[in-house]
């Protein structure tokens, strides 16, 4: 059994950086887990990747060619068709062929249409699963557009369009958590065990919503229906609200304790302070993000 992340989510939202967090949180922690990039545009990420979709294909190069004429949204979605042909032959040698209890995180595009609609990464998922990879979809959202009912129907609608599509276990994460106001963020809490309708009734006044109150009340009744739809704040600072998020990203994958998740083999401390405390994770995670230049 091997477990996988797929982080997907419009883009900017942030789904490189939590890689590249969940990357070394989990070398910090000592779990073992490796990040694929499968972003063909991607310009640069701060983490080690274990394969990166890049070597395969490149937007540049399809957007070059010219027969095909595409621009660069058409060129992603090319690479993408070009990568799902290629599952046998060029990921599984990357990611090697079984190895039990390996944790791959996944990083995928910006381009929402990839996931709300269109079946390539559903087709991926099917693969993944014939490894015999245990799924769980991270779906990444800023945090700034979740500061009022109308904007978190709307949000709340692209994850669960992305849930349905892909049929696997799912989490929202709230992402960029570090940048919101200390009101925002107050504001922000009532979302995680949200109540569509309650958060309505406050959006009521504007002059769209009288008039669409009956469809607005509607949607939000769907997703307070599929309850699944739940967001996970991710406040990039936090060591802890990392380990909320592996720990549910266990929960829904059953990754249970007997499970033979695989740790990284036992490193001698090089220090003292090391060796007679053990390891300040909090300062680790603290020079690092130092290193990504994470605004505080
Ligand atoms: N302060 C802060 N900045 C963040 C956080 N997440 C992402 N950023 C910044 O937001 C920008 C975009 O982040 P990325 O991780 O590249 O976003 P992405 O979703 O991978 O973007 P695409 O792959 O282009 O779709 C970068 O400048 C990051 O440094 C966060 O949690 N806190
Ligand atoms: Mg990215």
């Amino acid at each position: 059994m091997r477990f996988a992340q797929i982080v997907m989510g419009p883009a900017g939202t942030g789904k490189s950086t939590y890689c590249s967090y969940l990357e070394k949180h989990a070398q910090v922690t000592n779990r073992a887990i490796r990040v694929v990039n499968l972003d063909p545009a991607a310009e640069k990420f701060e983490y080690e990747p274990l394969a990166d979709v890049r070597n395969l294909i490149q937007v540049e190069d399809v957007m070059e060619d010219e027969e095909l004429k595409l621009g660069p949204n058409g060129a992603l979605l090319y690479c993408m068709n070009y990568l799902m042909d290629n599952l046998e032959s060029w990921l599984l040698p990357e990611i090697g062929e079984e190895y039990d209890g390996d944790y791959i995180i996944f990083d995928c595009p910006g381009q929402i249409e990839l996931y709300t609609h269109m079946d390539l990464m559903k087709r991926f998922v099917k693969q993944l699963e014939q490894w015999s990879f245990r799924v769980c979809g991270i779906f990444a959202i800023d945090a700034h557009f979740l500061t009022d009912g109308t904007k978190f129907i709307a949000g709340s609608l692209v994850a669960l369009s992305t849930m349905v599509n892909l049929e696997i276990p799912h989490m929202n994460l709230l992402t960029k958590m570090d940048l919101l106001s200390k009101s925002d963020r107050k504001n922000i809490e009532r979302f995680l065990e949200p109540d569509a309708h309650d958060l309505l009734q406050e959006e009521a006044e504007t002059p769209w919503n009288a008039k669409f109150l009956k469809l607005s009340e509607a949607l939000g009744k769907v997703l307070d229906d599929y309850s699944l739809v739940k967001f996970v704040p991710l406040d990039i600072r936090k060591s802890s609200n990392m380990e909320n998020i592996l720990l549910i990203a266990d929960m829904v994958m059953g990754v249970s304790e007997d499970a033979d998740v695989k740790v990284k083999d036992f490193e001698e401390p090089e220090n003292e302070e090391e060796s007679e405390g053990g390891r300040d994770l909090d300062r680790e995670f603290t020079n690092y993000l130092e290193g990504l230049n994470v605004r505080d």
